[in-house]
């Protein structure tokens, strides 16, 4: 198995990655950004990638949401959650705050670091990097001339970086999640605490379209716990939606619910079921549950046995 991921090594991602069983002892190919670590995938040099896709503090990942919603077809396998804090590093040169002219990193870790900033170094330039790890590193490289990066704790101490503070992060108990992305194949087997993810094109822009979505999942009793609308980039107004449910393909309200949903968005794109990371809430009402669902389609398989040829 080759993985690849959002690197270099020492990113958040990396992290989720080495939550995957197995991925310490695999290869393990860093890729500069997240499309390029799906085009691996794509084109067959890696097996699956791990990518952000959601934080608790900034919402989607947009370049993953859309590298993942559009383009040749992708299945997500698994999620993992990391939690998510921030250290300043610093060149060793520098002291203390009012040295710092420039600072890189991630621009998610950037917006979870923002007030910190504005308070603590508000003259500072913010020089985008493609991860914490990469913006961290070029700190050693002679040739990068901003004076700071914000990082995980782990690359810092790893790498022999300097660290001026600690827990930046605006927002305490901020989780980042990720999600792990194979070319289409086998569908993981539901374990009982599962989710499922769906790419909704809006077919047409009319009242009530995103109304009618959303009923198909109401009805049934499917808890959705993500939706995210995106450009798609075909003009002003045009959507799609990605959306996150918990349940599994093969329980009969969610395999319901994608039925109702090829009807009123044919486009519709199945990202995959897979494993939750952390306990869902699993009560589901009794009209709702699989044996309600197998009782009311042989109750209309019945009926229909005396209809007339
Ligand atoms: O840059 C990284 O280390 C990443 O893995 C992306 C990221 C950045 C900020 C918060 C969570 C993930």
């Amino acid at each position: 198995m080759i993985y690849t991921y959002l690197g270099p090594a020492g990113t958040f991602t990396e992290a989720a990655l080495l939550q995957v069983p197995g991925a310490r002892d695999a290869q393990r190919v860093p890729a500069a950004n997240v499309n390029a670590a799906l085009e691996l995938v794509r084109t067959g040099k890696a097996d699956a990638a791990m990518v952000p896709i959601e934080n608790s503090v900034e919402g989607g990942v947009s370049a993953t949401l859309d590298a993942i919603a559009t383009g040749e077809a992708l299945q997500i396998r698994a999620e993992a959650l990391v939690s998510i804090t921030f250290v300043l590093a610093v060149r060793q040169e520098i002291d203390s705050l009012e040295q710092i002219r420039s600072i890189s990193t991630h621009g998610h870790a950037w917006a979870q670091c923002r007030g910190w900033a504005e308070a603590n170094i508000p003259d500072a330039e913010f020089i985008p990097a493609s991860s914490t790890a990469a913006g961290a590193l070029a700190l050693l490289d002679s040739e990068t001339n901003h004076d700071a990066a914000i990082c995980s704790p782990l690359v810092a101490e790893e790498r022999g970086l300097k660290i001026l503070r600690e827990g930046i992060e605006d927002h305490e108990g901020a989780v980042t999640r990720f999600v792990l992305v194979s070319r289409p194949g086998a569908i993981p087997a539901p374990t009982g605490v599962d989710k499922s993810t769906v790419i909704l094109p809006l077919a047409e822009d009319r009242p009530g379209a995103l109304m009618e979505i959303l009923e198909q999942f109401a009805v049934r009793g499917v808890n959705l716990s993500r939706i995210e609308s995106r450009p798609t980039g075909a003009g002003l107004g045009k959507y799609f939606f990605s959306v996150d449910v918990d349940g599994h393909l093969a329980q009969e309200r969610v395999a319901d619910a994608l039925a109702g949903l090829h009807r009123v968005c044919p486009d519709l794109r199945f990202l995959g079921s897979y494993p939750a990371a952390e306990g869902l809430s699993s009560s589901v009402d009794a009209h709702n549950s699989d044996s309600a669902f197998s009782a009311a389609h042989a109750w209309v398989t019945g009926l229909k046995e005396h209809l007339e040829h």
